[in-house]
């Protein structure tokens, strides 16, 4: 049996560039891994069977974006002529899904990473994030394992090296569909491009400063529209703007403030209002699933 994470991540900044013609958008965003996140575990069963235990996410088996990377792995293996075992994979869900925190993507990644080294499929990390990215733009993130810089729709990455922070991240219990505020006409889509060199520099300035007046880069596109949909992301991000500057993560619903320690993040999570749910992670450099499938292959 094998057990990996499936870490989630926040997205510091979200700009949004253009429409292409085939209805995705150019994006331009800062993917912070963090330490916690769902738990995903596999064993072998019978050669042609993908089993998937869902626990307490309720959404049909052919939608979870588990069974769908299993499958897509398992075809891509017959296509070259490799014949798989089959997988048994339970789901331990943390996250909230339809939160922006990339759940369901960090799910699917782990699934694809997984199985890959369970089944001895043998795949790089370039073809099992080309596998990723045909399911959904934000897989290949989690499938290459490192904070980055995106670009594209979101498959250009750049790893980049953030500021060390503890994030308090609040849902505010709604779940949003990211198709429905790509699909709005309302949708702020011409944003200017930042240049990586930009981004760099501003890291730079950032770390020069003293702890105090270090903040969270500001800015995502979705966040007065996905807001006037979803009044209670406001009421949630209001509130945690109380204690530091807070702000929409993807497309939403879940809000995000940054702090210092781990300590005052756990100070302002304790005092949560109750209707709302919410967890305190830290930004890693590596995504915690790479940490443990390292571990096991030096160990191998
Ligand atoms: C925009 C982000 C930022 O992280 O939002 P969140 O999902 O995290 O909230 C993601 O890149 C989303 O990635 P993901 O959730 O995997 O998107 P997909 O399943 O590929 O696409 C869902 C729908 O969103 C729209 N979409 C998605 C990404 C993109 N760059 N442009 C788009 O227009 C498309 O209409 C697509 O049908
Ligand atoms: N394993 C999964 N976990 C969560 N959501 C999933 C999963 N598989 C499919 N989905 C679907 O993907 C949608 C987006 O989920 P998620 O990735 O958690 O949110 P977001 O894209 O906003 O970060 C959910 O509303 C759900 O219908």
């Amino acid at each position: 049996m094998l057990q990996l994470p499936a870490p989630a991540k926040l997205n510091l900044f979200l700009r949004i560039l253009g429409r292409r013609a085939d209805g995705y958008h150019e994006l331009q965003t800062l993917f912070q891994l963090l330490d916690y996140g769902d738990t995903l575990t596999f064993s072998l069963c019978e050669a042609g069977k993908i089993r998937v235990d869902a626990g307490a996410l309720k959404i049909p088996l052919e939608d979870n974006l588990v069974y769908r990377a299993a499958r897509l792995l398992r075809e891509q293996s017959l296509n070259h002529n490799r014949k798989v075992p089959g997988a048994y994979i339970r789901l331990i869900k943390h996250l909230p899904h339809g939160g922006g925190i990339g759940g369901g993507s960090s799910d699917a990644a782990t699934t694809l990473l997984g199985l890959n080294h369970l089944w001895q499929c043998g795949l790089s990390i370039d073809a099992l994030a080309e596998l990723g990215r045909q399911l959904g733009a934000d897989i290949p993130v989690f499938v290459r394992g490192r904070t980055a810089w995106a670009e594209g729709v979101g498959e250009k990455l750049t790893p980049v090296a953030t500021l060390k922070r503890h994030y308090l991240v609040v849902s505010p219990g709604c779940q949003v569909r990211t198709a429905n505020i790509f699909c709005d006409p309302r949708l702020t889509r011409d944003s200017p491009p930042i240049t990586l060199a930009a981004l760099r520099e501003k890291l730079r300035s950032e770390k020069a400063l003293s702890e105090e007046k270090r903040q969270i880069f500001p800015g995502n596109d979705c966040q007065t529209l996905v807001e006037h949909l979803y009044p209670e992301v406001r009421d949630a991000r209001v509130w945690l703007e109380q204690f530091a500057p807070a702000q929409l993560t993807g497309t939403g619903g879940c809000v995000f403030a940054a702090f210092h320690t781990a300590c005052a993040a756990s100070t302002v999570f304790a005092q949560l209002p109750g209707k709302w749910r919410g967890f305190i992670a830290s930004g890693v450099p590596v995504s915690p699933v790479h940490q443990v499938l390292a571990k096991l292959t030096s160990s191998e």
